[in-house]
């Protein structure tokens, strides 16, 4: 497996009283069982198409005309928001985008995800963009949400306004669903009717768990990643699930159900997932609405954080550690013991500092995650940690699969829909009628 997980210190004989008893563990662990077995059943009747596109490299492949269209570009412009734009950016931070620092010597085409509506924002990207070389890439699996109609009309009347109507269908595509009678698509309609080529966003993914699909993996090919590689770590989780081992040897089951025990049985209701990379923040962000939307239902779901070691020690830690005693802790760790700059031993002393003599930026990485998780599990707090031995496609592509799983997992336990979001609808429907009525 690309990821070690460890819920040790997240056991009540462990770290005592805050942590889960076996008992309340093992109780958890037969209701994820009962789930495993749907969702096995889900894969062999294909009633869950997330489950085989792991196994499908044929769609992966089928990218390619596209890529090949975009990398021409000098700026590649994906618009879309929450899970149209979460896991994109999500395996985009693997070949460096959004990576502080770094990001702007990336080699290639400058990539640029617009999930957000600022009207300053857009107003002055639009303004800078060079549009005759950008390319741009509208992802809405509906096709009707505000925000991304918003900035494809916004984008296509600048085209418009620049000379460039007629060179349309060479610099903008469309993802979104297939057209359905009867069923309203807006962005298609629009895209379609300037002869944008569109691709299908598969009908039986739900967008925030469309990051193997061509929604994640579009942008990941179009950076230079293995986009069959994230399929095959994902395949990885997969496999495991369908060996028929018991659910506490199926990570995502025995993470479900030490989420849902703590949360049961110690009143954790707020899951922090601590990432100690900078290549994995877009990835909280990823899962914090993963986790909120596929749960938050009918007074359920624990309230996801992200957060980003080691710099969130100097913001969040002392909450963490002696806040309320309300939250179960994720810390995913990678190998990076020996990496980065090695310290000068005579600008070490000088700095006060001989022990760093020698040593890396990764030596002192690596020993942070340990000891944080260390030190929330000796302070009781229960702590789930994840090793990732290299932080590649491959391993990022189980770790979403991971997610995806306990995710979905903890749903089934929870007897609700993990992918629906009715509640959401109240507030667009609202924001529209303000929205007419402010003309
Ligand atoms: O891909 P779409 O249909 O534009 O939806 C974007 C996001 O909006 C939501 O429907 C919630 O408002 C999310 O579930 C979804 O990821």
């Amino acid at each position: 497996m690309s990821y070690v997980q460890s819920i040790e210190r997240a056991r009540e004989e462990t770290i005592g009283r805050e942590g889960v008893s076996a008992a309340a563990l093992d109780a958890m662990l037969a209701k994820a069982e009962d789930a495993l077995a749907v969702v096995r059943s889900w894969h062999a009747d294909g009633t869950l198409p997330l489950l085989r596109l792991p196994e499908d490299t044929a769609e992966v492949t089928a990218l390619g005309p596209v890529v090949a269209r975009l990398q021409h570009a000098d700026d590649i412009v994906f618009l879309g928001t929450g899970g149209s734009a979460l896991g994109g950016q999500t395996v985009a931070q693997l070949a460096d985008h959004a990576v502080p620092g770094v990001a702007p010597f990336r080699e290639g085409a400058r990539v640029h995800f617009m999930d957000n509506l600022d009207p300053l924002t857009f107003a002055s990207f639009l303004e800078h963009l060079p549009l005759v070389t950008a390319r741009f890439v509208a992802i809405s699996k509906s096709g009707g949400t505000g925000e991304t109609l918003m900035q494809t009309i916004a984008v296509l009347d600048a085209l418009k306004r620049a000379g460039l109507e007629s060179r349309i269908p060479e610099l903008v595509f469309g993802l979104s669903e297939p057209a359905k009678p009867g069923k309203k698509n807006g962005l298609r309609t629009l895209l379609e009717s300037y002869g944008v080529t569109m691709l299908d966003h598969h009908t039986g993914v739900g967008g925030r768990f469309s990051v193997l699909t061509n929604v994640g993996l579009l942008p990941a090919a179009a950076l230079g990643l293995d986009a069959l590689a994230i399929r095959a770590g994902a395949k990885e989780v997969m496999d495991t699930v369908l060996s028929g081992v018991p659910a506490a040897q199926v990570a995502p089951a025995l993470g479900a159900a030490l989420a849902l025990a703590l949360a049961e049985e110690r009143g954790k209701t707020i899951a922090v997932v601590m990432a100690y990379a900078d290549r994995l923040a877009m990835f909280t962000k990823w899962y914090v609405q993963l986790w909120a939307e596929s749960l938050g239902k009918q007074g359920h779901g624990t309230t996801p954080v992200g957060a980003l070691g080691p710099v969130d020690q100097h913001s969040q830690l002392q909450l963490y550690l002696d806040g309320p005693k309300d939250k179960f802790f994720t810390v995913i760790t990678t190998k990076v013991a020996g990496k980065g700059p090695k310290l000068d031993a005579g600008l070490a002393a000088l700095a006060g500092e001989p022990d760093f003599a020698g040593r890396t930026i990764g030596d002192l990485v690596a020993a942070q995650g340990r000891a944080t998780a260390d030190t929330l599990a000796k302070n009781g707090l229960p702590t789930r940690t994840i090793h990732v031995e290299r932080l590649d496609e491959r391993a990022l592509g189980a770790l979403l699969m991971h997610f995806m799983l306990e995710t979905i997992i903890a749903a089934q336990i929870l007897g609700i829909d993990a992918f629906d979001q009715p509640a959401v609808e109240e507030g667009k429907i609202l924001a529209k009628k303000y929205l007419a009525e402010s003309a």
